[in-house]
């Protein structure tokens, strides 16, 4: 379905009936990244995938300062309430885990537990967030001048995907470049450029005050996100981390049985 947020058409795409459960995919992802690791998942749940902006079927808007993330957050939270949803469990893998951290920081009283695989709080001091803007506006500039195709081939092939290769048959890595290029050159670059990792504000130190119960998530062969993941289970008050063996960056695509199974245990001992 789509819902209009102020200016910007989402798609959302929301299947079962139960308890909600977000999914917020990854950045060059779609909401239908979802769709052969949520077959893992209990029935009882009411599946809500969405396109964040500048992916998938949700608009591009040309203006940047859309893609902040506090105005992704403050669209996230209108879905929500049209959905008439007072309350979630979000679940977000990398990109779309800095969003649901950042959402649930901002509205920790619309959130029942927090998923997130192989994400991130930000980056802690401005000197660093300068550098990754630098970075990744450079990377903006070459999706803006090669295409989407070209920038693709370019980030399959980066260290953190390496795992990709070596674990998932072609069949499913041609799957995920398919899904991939379903993605428009304004809206990566533009998402790179307004909610960049380098663009967000840090919720490092907000960390200590989130009281809701968390989920982390990381791949065994993912090593800086299990290092960013100990030391968010260090500060958080009521968090559990899990390392899925034999695993990269992309828990939920290289291992999705054992993904569902830890989501569904998370779920379930929730419910007591
Ligand atoms: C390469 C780094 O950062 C990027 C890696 C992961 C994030 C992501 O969403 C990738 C999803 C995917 O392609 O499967 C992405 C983000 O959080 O926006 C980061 O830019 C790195 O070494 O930090």
């Amino acid at each position: 379905m789509k819902i209009l947020c102020c200016d910007i058409e989402y798609n959302v795409d929301i299947r079962g009936q139960g308890d909600p459960l977000v999914l917020l995919h990854g950045f060059t992802g779609s909401s239908a990244n979802w769709e052969n690791p949520s077959q893992f998942l209990p029935e009882n749940l009411q599946l809500i995938a969405i396109d964040i902006i500048g992916h998938g079927q949700t608009d591009s808007p040309a203006d940047v300062s859309r893609y902040s993330m506090s105005r992704v957050v403050e669209d996230l939270k209108q879905i929500l309430d049209i959905l008439n949803i007072d309350l979630a469990v979000v679940l977000g893998y990398s990109m779309g885990g800095r969003l649901a951290l950042s959402f649930a920081a901002a509205y920790p009283e619309r959130i029942n537990a927090l998923i997130l695989e192989s994400s991130s709080p930000g980056l802690k001091t401005e000197q660093e967030r300068r550098d990754r803007r630098q970075s990744d506006w450079n990377l903006a500039g070459f999706i803006e001048e090669k295409g989407v195709k070209a920038f693709i081939d370019y980030w399959g092939q980066i260290p953190l995907f390496q795992s990709q290769q070596l674990l998932l048959s072609k069949e499913t890595q041609e799957l995920i470049e398919k899904q991939r290029l379903n993605n428009s050159q304004p809206g990566l670059s533009n998402s790179l450029r307004g909610m960049g990792t380098g663009a967000q504000p840090s919720l490092w130190e907000s960390m200590e005050n989130l009281n809701f119960p968390v989920l982390l998530l990381t791949g065994s062969l993912d090593k800086k996100f299990c290092t960013i993941a100990k030391e968010m289970n260090e500060l958080l008050t009521a968090s559990e981390w899990v390392i899925i063996e034999n695993a990269g960056h992309a828990v939920h695509v290289e291992q999705p049985e054992k993904f569902g199974k830890i989501v569904s245990d998370f779920l379930a001992n929730r419910k007591g």
